[in-house]
């Protein structure tokens, strides 16, 4: 951020296109009745409305069918699960559990009741029956008329799984480690680690909470709920999907990994990895956005934060969105086009030793904070073969991104995430033969 945003009400140094007055946000939003209404004035002499930027209308791609859904079991080997190459649905739950029982069995046993669960649920069904007759129901009812609506739930397993606890030691796979602690980090206990992970997706918000309300019920008695967070606004686009925006308004998801190629390069794990073949790592992060002090900052400085243009999306060294950055191009002042404290440069897998993740985040919004402040940001998720890669861009990001003002990552987890399992097995099967 700089000190732009401190000049007050008309700015009469700069000019609207029609050349009337230009009106500092102050003015508008902060300055008072008398400043608003002489702005108000003003724009309704140059053409009588606010609205300057024309409200697009939603791409095609964005037409949901609540009816479409997605198959739960693997009709292949080494298939990966659902919810992560799968095309973001709009909602997100998320729900990380510590196990409350050291009985390996009772594991064994709540991984193959969610599986058993998961494929019904994604099938647009209940979880057993929802009767007057048999007392308390199985299902709790909410999404009874709702349909599938495109839900996926992806199960993780976190690094204490592999402790001292279950005897499964051996079994860890080999890049399963708690993320350190990294540079910015302002790492809550309230929204961190977790034994086990459920994400729920879907593109209607009651079918990704009751999905989770289900399996959380089935977990009582063998693990405990620790942290949640309810997502909304996909903020990373699938293969034929328009790029969506974030909380800061600009769109996310432009580099992200697309092509087969660079998901059997970066995401899906191989052979080698033993019973975790066709599965992968996710890591977590809950990181909170101040949007007010964001929403003062002026919009050239914005798009320098990020290394690109607000509206369009393209890269400030030139181009359209999906022109390919250049970290090198100069200005006529010297400087490097983009930032090198932008985000995207120190982002970038050409400063990052060529590495890549796979980003699925999600806006959150927890109502406001104790200081009635927007309490607002970003579930960050992503999937990648080696955790590792995570860590190596975080801890340059965390270090020098301008992005850093704004932003504070709160929350932190990291699981493995198996393959899918086939009909009649269950998420994690290999663990215990
Ligand atoms: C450690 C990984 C990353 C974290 C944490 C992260 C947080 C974060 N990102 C945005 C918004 C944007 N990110 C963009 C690009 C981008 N971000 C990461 C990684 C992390 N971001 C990568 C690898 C990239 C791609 C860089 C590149 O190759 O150019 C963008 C630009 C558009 C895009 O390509 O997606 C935006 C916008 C926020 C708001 C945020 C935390 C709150
Ligand atoms: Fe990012």
């Amino acid at each position: 951020m700089t000190d732009q945003h401190h000049h007050d009400g008309v700015d009469s140094t700069e000019s609207a296109p029609s050349g009337a007055p230009r009106l500092s946000r102050r003015a508008l939003f902060g300055g008072g009745i008398a400043a608003a209404a002489a702005g108000a004035g003003a724009l309704a002499g140059i053409g009588g409305s606010l609205a300057a930027q024309a409200a697009a209308a939603p791409p095609a791609d964005e037409a949901i069918d609540l009816s479409d859904s997605h198959p739960f079991y693997a009709t292949a080997a080494k298939q990966p699960q659902g919810g992560i190459q799968t095309s973001p649905q709009r909602y997100c739950v998320l729900m990380t559990f510590d196990m409350s029982t050291t009985l390996t069995t009772q594991l064994q046993v709540l991984l193959a009741r969610w599986s058993a669960a998961i494929a019904q649920l994604q099938a647009g069904k209940t979880v057993g029956s929802v009767d007057p007759k048999a007392g308390v129901g199985d299902d709790t009812g909410e999404a009874l008329d709702l349909g599938p609506a495109s839900l996926t739930v992806t199960v993780g397993l976190g690094p204490g799984i592999f402790d001292q606890r279950f005897g499964l030691a051996s079994k860890k796979p080999a890049h399963l480690a708690q993320i350190p602690t990294l540079p910015s980090d302002n790492l809550q206990a309230a929204t961190t680690g977790g034994d086990l992970c459920l994400q729920a997706c879907a593109d209607d918000p009651q079918v990704a909470y009751h999905a989770i309300r289900d399996l959380a019920r089935m977990a009582r008695g063998t693990a405990t709920v620790r942290w949640t967070v309810l997502g909304f606004g996909r903020a990373s686009a699938g293969k034929d999907q328009t790029t969506p925006r974030n909380l800061m308004g600009f769109k996310d998801g432009t580099r992200n990994i697309e092509t087969e190629a660079e998901f059997e390069k970066f995401v899906w794990l191989g052979d080698d990895a033993g019973w975790m073949a066709g599965g992968t790592y996710q890591v977590v992060r809950k990181i909170e956005i101040n949007i007010e002090i964001w929403d003062a900052d002026f919009v050239g400085d914005q798009q320098s934060v990020f290394g690109r243009t607000k509206v369009e999306g393209a890269p400030l060294s030139g181009g359209t969105e999906h022109t390919t950055p250049d970290f090198h191009a100069k200005a006529s002042n010297g400087d490097t086009k983009i930032d090198a404290r932008s985000h995207i440069a120190l982002a970038a897998h050409e400063n990052n030793g060529g590495v890549k993740i796979h980003r699925r985040p999600y806006n959150y919004t927890d109502g406001l904070n104790q200081y009635g402040q927007l309490d607002a940001g970003l579930l960050f998720t992503a999937f990648m073969n080696d955790p590792e890669h995570f860590t190596r861009i975080q801890t340059k990001l965390g270090a020098s991104d301008r992005l850093n003002e704004y932003i504070s990552h709160i929350g932190s987890a990291v699981f493995a995430v198996p393959p899918a399992p086939k009909e009649g097995q269950y998420i994690g099967q290999g663990l215990f033969s």
